[in-house]
């Protein structure tokens, strides 16, 4: 664990254990796992399928208690968060958007805030079009309905909905799934630039190499149960695992590796 995550973590995972039963049956998908996330980061979490990652998302977002262990997110526990608490503190984008089918686009974004029950219905709007604009999304497209959107624009109304309450940490469930290569590049450059601008902690889960190395910081790797490397994406790829050597090299590796050199001048250090 770097000295910097210690130091100023929005996510605290320790000592997680997470079991499901299902007819009987108990299965461990977490035993012992930790995870400290850093501010300012931006963390792909990879692992093979079932190894736990959207489980461990949906723990965030205090949406599932693990078995035993914490996960604390901006120092509190995340099961504690509160429903119009989590909203303010943590943003989430599902993967297929999530999005109200028979709400406009603005009554999507603008939900988080009109559950408050507090806010004037102007500021509420004004507000929601704002985020509208700051996901690169024409004003016209406020009063469009869900059905009547690209993908890409399905995803950017969800990340304007995620971010209405300006939370500091995002979630992100396979943000470029469904999205042809240039709608995908366009939403990893807007997601690349709103984490910079806005200061933002992300956690993302993903198989998409492109996108994995496209956007991390730091790659942390679920197998066996647990986290077995959490490090900058050059250091994680040379982790010796036969899941990591599986993931990472070969073709796809090579073609990612290119990304990552083109990368080097502007990447942070130490997130
Ligand atoms: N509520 C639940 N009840 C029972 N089993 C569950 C529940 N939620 C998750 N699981 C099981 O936990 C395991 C991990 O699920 P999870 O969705 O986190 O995996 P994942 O790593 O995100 O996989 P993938 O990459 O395929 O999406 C799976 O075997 C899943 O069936």
């Amino acid at each position: 664990m770097n000295a910097q995550a210690t130091s100023s973590a929005v996510v605290k995972i320790e000592n997680l254990c997470s079991a499901f039963s299902t007819r009987g049956v108990r299965a461990v998908i977490h035993q012992d796992l930790n995870l400290s996330i850093a501010q300012g980061a931006f963390l792909s979490i990879v692992g093979g399928s079932g190894s736990g990652k959207t489980v461990l998302l949906r723990q965030m977002l205090g949406l599932e208690t693990p078995q035993s262990g914490s996960v604390t997110v901006l120092g509190e526990p995340a099961s504690e968060l509160g429903r119009a608490g989590a909203a303010s503190r943590v943003g989430m984008l599902f993967q297929h958007g999530a999005l109200f089918s028979a709400f406009t686009v603005l009554e999507n974004i603008a939900f988080p805030l009109r559950e408050l029950g507090t806010l004037p219905r102007a500021l509420i709007h004004d507000t929601a079009m704002v985020k509208l604009q700051m996901v690169g999304l024409d004003p016209s497209a406020a009063h469009k309905m869900p059905s009547d959107l690209s993908g890409g624009m399905v995803k950017r109304v969800a990340l304007a909905r995620a971010l209405v309450m300006d939370p500091p940490l995002l979630l992100l469930d396979e943000p470029t799934a469904g999205l042809d290569p240039d709608a995908s590049d366009a939403f990893c450059t807007l997601l690349r630039s709103l984490h910079q601008e806005l200061r933002l902690t992300v956690v993302m889960v993903t198989h998409d190499l492109d996108t994995i190395f496209e956007l991390s910081t730091r790659i942390a790797v679920v197998a066996d149960k647990h986290v077995i490397v959490d490090a900058e994406p050059r250091e994680a790829i040379r982790f010796d695992h036969p899941f990591v050597h599986a993931f990472f090299l070969g073709e796809r590796g090579y073609r990612a590796m290119e990304v990552l050199q083109g990368q080097s001048a502007h990447r942070p250090q130490g997130v």
